[in-house]
């Protein structure tokens, strides 16, 4: 029996599995069925629970950081962050008793990221610095298109500004962007309003996962498009500036510090544990290996 755990972070919901010693294979296909929301367990993506020491990708990131955040996407893809992901990820770290309220550190591909744990149950996490690459970028939907800005939070977003969140339509597939070659990998695409002075709101179509209530990185990237779409820039004024950031799923804040360090809190949830029956797991790795 495999155990498995589901958790969210402002709706952002994951499919955890812990496996300290790396023992489990998760071909994509396995993630995609657990993701599955009528045939698995159902999930934006998978938190696999694994030592660094234990994991080939981050065990030179051992002596920092003790658990290793091998996250993939609903369709079995891997992405080189997830922050809602981060939190959870901790959270679950906290209710298995592998470590208390306060900091700790927690390995990924994006590197390691310094996380805080507080007593009201919200969840901070050091996210580093977003990159802005130039060039100029279109994102559309149906019958309208939208300049967007480039942001790398590890992770690829192209931010676009609307009038109206309902233009982003039912967001059932990738929003075609251009040029083509901005994105090689893919990328995940926000659509933001404002709601007021250090306030917006956005929807937003994930690389890998489809439309979800919330992405930690996509709202990073937000702040960050808002905050320059505004000329404030806290690394040339020197003062930091913060963002409250409505998604579907909830809120998050957002801080961009002096230094260009961005600092994200919200709320981290464990909402049930069980076991993945025997057969059924081991049906899905017979069937694609
Ligand atoms: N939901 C995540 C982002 C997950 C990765 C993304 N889909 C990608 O492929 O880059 C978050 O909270 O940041």
């Amino acid at each position: 029996m495999t155990t498995f755990l589901k958790g969210h972070g402002t709706e952002n919901d994951f499919v955890i599995i812990p496996d300290p010693e790396n023992a489990i294979e998760l071909p994509p296909a396995a993630v995609a069925a657990l993701c599955d929301r009528r045939a698995g367990i159902g999930g934006d993506g998978v938190l696999h629970v694994v030592r660094s020491a234990a994991h080939p990708e981050a065990r030179h990131l051992a002596d920092e950081a003790e658990w290793f955040m091998d996250y993939r996407n609903g369709d079995g893809s891997i992405a080189e962050m997830c922050g809602n992901g981060v939190r959870v990820f901790a959270r679950y770290l906290q209710y298995a008793g592998h470590v208390g309220e306060g900091d700790l550190a927690v390995a990924t591909r994006g590197g390691v990221k310094k996380v805080h744990i507080d007593k009201e149950g919200l969840v901070t996490v050091g996210m580093g610095r977003a990159t802005l690459p130039e060039g100029d970028v279109t994102v559309t939907v149906d019958d309208r298109s939208w300049p967007a800005r480039n942001v790398n939070m590890g992770n690829p977003h192209a931010v676009a500004f609307v009038a109206d969140l309902e233009h982003a339509g039912r967001l059932l597939d990738p929003p075609p962007f251009a040029p083509a070659e901005a994105y090689p990998q893919g990328v995940n695409v926000e659509f933001v309003v404002d709601r007021g002075p250090g306030h917006v709101a956005m929807r937003v179509h994930e690389r890998g996962s489809g439309e979800t209530r919330s992405c930690g990185t996509g709202a990073c990237a937000v702040a960050v498009a808002t905050a320059r779409r505004d000329a404030v820039d806290p690394t040339v004024t020197g003062t930091p500036v913060t963002y409250e950031i409505d998604v579907p799923g909830g809120r998050l804040t957002i801080t961009e510090r002096p230094d260009g360090e961005i600092e994200m809190t919200g709320p981290a949830v464990i909402v049930a544990q069980g076991e993945i029956d025997t057969d059924w797991f081991a049906a899905i790795e017979t069937v694609n290996p």
